[in-house]
């Protein structure tokens, strides 16, 4: 049996993971641990670059197809003798040596997920597939990174790890949201079947600097536009509610996870709780004070309210979010503000 404990109900009987690389059982050769993070060129995963690559026995390899991310988000790292950069597509399979997968990559935003659904759906499924894939032949730990979308509209609120959701399975956001579900399907499969090492992360709603400027998410949508001197556009009704967690604090709780003996899925967000009328008062408040809010119409299926219980994160990995919403908003800024050349009025 392999040592880890599942969380949530019976998860069946699990056969023994696939052996590691000898390297790893070296008595004088102690190799560098071989990271691979696909989608590292995004959002969260050049934040995740940036954190592992300050450990010196972490050697870190990204592939991204650029869809949503950027190689400017990792122009730090190019170059480093610890570091690699691969342009490939995860619906193809990638034949490499490593000992952890952070497999992140998947477009994120609901602009851009839905711009391509059937690519969308390919990524989470074959994607994930081609990554375990991966992570069987070599013996890898493979993370996903899932979504508080696997909720869909909640029917339960706050929402805990035992909670199936409410997702319409034909809707304009069910290749996202459906695409996640079946992704924590296979990495269950594939431990109970063939003793992989899996961890799964539930995330709930992040945002911070490096996030795109036209990612068409709440907060970087209200930041640009406050800064821009242009109305803060309130999906209708407004009062939707959203919890925010600060990358920096996300990044933590993924490394945990990654590190600990809980397969998850494991609920990683800052529970504090905003209407999106809320957060725009913020923004216009903290940015702007001049500028208009407007409301404008919504998407079909939007969720209704979000928030994260974190008994488990707090409880299995000892996190808890430390950022908030009034702390991380001014970092996001200043980031905003240079990247559109935009500097503070006095
Ligand atoms: N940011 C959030 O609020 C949030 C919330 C829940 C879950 N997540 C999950 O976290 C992960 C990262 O999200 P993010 O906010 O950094 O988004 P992002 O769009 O900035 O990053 C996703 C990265 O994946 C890459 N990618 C997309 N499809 C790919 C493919 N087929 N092959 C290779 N690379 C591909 C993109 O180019 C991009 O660099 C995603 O899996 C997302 O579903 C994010
Ligand atoms: O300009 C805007 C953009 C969005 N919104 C509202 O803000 C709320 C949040 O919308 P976002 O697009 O930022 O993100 P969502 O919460 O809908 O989805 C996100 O959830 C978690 C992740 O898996 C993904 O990053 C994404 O799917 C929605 O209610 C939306 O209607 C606005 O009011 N104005």
């Amino acid at each position: 049996m392999a040592k880890e404990a599942s969380q949530g109900e019976n998860h069946g009987s699990v056969k023994p993971p696939p052996e590691p690389s000898p390297l790893r059982k070296a008595r004088f050769f102690q190799a560098n641990m071989r990271i691979l993070i696909t989608g590292g060129a995004g959002f969260i995963g050049s934040h995740l670059v940036d954190k592992l690559m300050q450990n010196v026995k972490n050697e870190v390899i990204v592939v991204d197809n650029y869809f949503t991310g950027s190689k400017d988000n990792l122009k730090q790292w190019i170059g480093h003798p610890r570091f690699e950069l691969i342009r490939h597509d995860v619906t193809e399979p990638l034949l490499i040596e490593v000992d952890q997968i952070y497999h992140l990559a998947c477009p994120a935003s609901p602009i851009f997920y839905k711009y391509n659904p059937v690519k969308t759906i390919k990524t989470n499924v074959i994607g994930t597939l081609n990554m375990l894939g991966l992570a069987k032949r070599v013996g890898a730990r493979i993370l996903l990174t899932s979504t508080s979308e696997v909720y869909g509209d909640p029917l339960v609120h706050p929402q805990d790890e035992s909670y199936w959701g409410n997702v319409n399975p034909i809707g304009v956001r069910s290749c996202y949201d459906e695409g996640k579900r079946v992704a924590e399907t296979l990495m269950f499969d594939y431990h109970r079947q063939h003793g992989i090492e899996i961890r799964i992360a539930r995330i709930f709603n992040t945002y911070g600097p490096r996030m795109n400027i036209d990612d068409g998410r709440v907060v970087s949508n209200f930041i640009a536009q406050a800064i821009r001197d242009e109305p803060l556009t309130v999906q209708l009704p407004g009062t939707q509610t959203r919890s925010f967690c600060y990358v920096s604090d996300m990044v933590d709780g993924l490394i945990r996870l990654m590190e600990g003996d809980n397969t998850g899925p494991i609920n990683i967000g800052n529970p504090g709780e905003f209407t999106m009328t809320e957060l725009a008062e913020t923004v216009k408040e903290m940015i702007n004070p001049e500028v208009k809010i407007i409301t404008v119409e919504n998407t079909p299926d939007d969720p209704r309210q979000r928030k994260p219980v974190i008994t488990k994160a707090k409880e299995l990995l000892g996190w808890e979010p430390k950022v908030k919403l009034r702390e991380g908003i001014p970092l996001m800024e200043e980031d905003f503000r240079q990247r559109l050349g935009i500097p503070r009025k006095n």
